[in-house]
């Protein structure tokens, strides 16, 4: 029950609630929850509440909300979260609270949306065995396509946090070296096979200190939320410059996520248990036993996803088939006693599953440009062009038959420079 006017089965309904960076024209940005097709801004609902009677022994949501970013709530931890949550869904649903937080909900056009967080670390992980099996048979096709430590443990790399761009954000076509195997020798020019990866994003909070780590089964204290993240990917780039030490300036020019970011608590009801790990991980990847109704702690999640490119769609990866859970991946970048901090953000790594229409980048959808895909219009594409746009959308179950909605990351590639 609530005294909105929304739909049971709306994707931002009252079961959501997530959270983003917003401005109206001539305010400054600060957090907002999206509830419907408007914008809660709960710094100043908080406000009421402060003002009428202090905010006692419980977190000061009035500050960390007024903010133009979310670190400073991130950094106030799991019991903030849960207490704001709570409070949140009881200003929206007792009757009591609509005269005084109506004024505060503002329409989602009259809105602009900014990047949610100041990411603090930013790290890309290789956690679809199907995703890592397909690049592997494309660009090492002479070798086995799983390598010999990725069952052991989810592979990542550390990205540039300070390109990660929020949807709506152009993308300029990235320009480097690039040298094809029967090259003789590198060039240097725009890339011609410029990619994108599906992710989902996770956004880190609290905070550890240098040499801890992060236990596995304590991975929900700091794993807040959820947003689609787009890994923009130049592979000309990618594949003449990462030996031995990885992607980096191929994947380093930008990085897109949606502006909401879902909580975990949202996403309680599409936690699965994982696919199935074999051999088993090392005791400190190891989640707790999966029950009929408890996936355990290395949980995964039933996140249906959609790309797509000019307007045709053309894969629907689904998380659910990743091989690795988000707390093992937060584990495995602790474990050497790495401190996390608010706002460090840590992708999924590419969705794919089984299927050629949920492979969730064009290098695997058309098979390094040997299958290429035909889009509505009749076009036929490999890799991106310029003036190309991409769109991420997902949606996952929440309680009682309603629908959490991620809304969409969207990005379009505009000429080398
Ligand atoms: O296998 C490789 O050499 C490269 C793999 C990737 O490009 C994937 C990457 O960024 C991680 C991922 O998104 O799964
Ligand atoms: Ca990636
Ligand atoms: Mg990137």
């Amino acid at each position: 029950m609530t005294w909105l006017d929304l739909p049971a089965d709306h994707p931002f309904g009252l079961h959501n609630l997530p959270y983003g960076v917003f401005s109206t024209a001539g305010t400054e940005p600060r957090v907002g929850v999206r509830v419907g097709d408007h914008v809660l801004d709960v710094s100043e609902v908080a406000r009421i509440g402060r003002d009428a009677v202090g905010v006692g022994d419980g977190p000061d949501l009035t500050a960390a909300w007024e903010r133009p970013s979310l670190n400073p709530f991130l950094a106030l931890g799991r019991d903030a979260w849960t207490t704001a949550r709570e409070w949140l869904t009881a200003v929206l649903t007792d009757a009591v609270h609509e005269e005084r937080t109506r004024p505060h909900l503002v329409p989602l056009a009259d809105v602009t949306m900014h990047l949610p967080l100041e990411v603090a670390d930013y790290v890309d992980f290789y956690a679809s065995e199907h995703h890592a099996s397909n690049v592997g048979r494309i660009f090492r096709p002479d070798s086995e396509p799983l390598t010999p430590n990725w069952k052991h443990l989810p592979i990542g790399y550390h990205g540039r946090s300070g390109t990660v761009v929020v949807s709506g954000s152009d993308v300029v076509r990235p320009t480097g070296q690039r040298k094809a195997p029967t090259d003789a020798a590198p060039t240097f020019g725009p890339s011609a096979r410029l990619d994108i990866e599906a992710e989902l994003g996770f956004v880190v909070g609290g905070s550890t200190a240098r040499g801890d780590r992060v236990a596995l089964e304590d991975a929900d204290d700091h794993l807040f939320g959820v947003v689609l993240l787009n890994d923009w990917s130049a592979r000309d780039l990618q594949a003449w410059e990462y030996v031995p030490l990885g992607p980096f300036l191929g994947k380093s020019f930008a990085t897109s996520i949606s502006p909401w970011v879902v909580t975990t608590d949202a996403l309680r009801a599409a936690r699965v248990p994982l696919p199935g790990q074999d051999p088993e991980p090392l005791p400190y990847l190891r989640g707790s036993d999966a029950t009929a109704d408890d996936p355990g702690t290395a949980w995964g999640l039933d996140v249906h996803v959609e790309v797509e490119w000019n307007g045709t769609v053309v894969s629907r990866p689904e998380y659910r088939d990743m091989y690795w859970s988000p707390a093992q991946m937060l584990a495995h970048l602790s474990v050497n006693g790495a401190s996390v901090r608010p706002g460090d953000l840590f992708g999924s790594g590419t969705i794919s599953g089984p299927g050629k229409d949920t492979r969730g980048s064009f290098l695997e959808l058309s098979w390094s440009g040997r299958e290429p895909v035909t889009l509505e219009d009749g076009s036929q594409r490999s890799f991106l062009e310029d003036g190309d746009t991409v769109v991420l959308r997902a949606n996952a179950p929440g309680p009682d038959g309603s629908v959490i909605g991620f809304g969409e990351c969207v990005g379009s590639i505009l000429p080398a420079r």
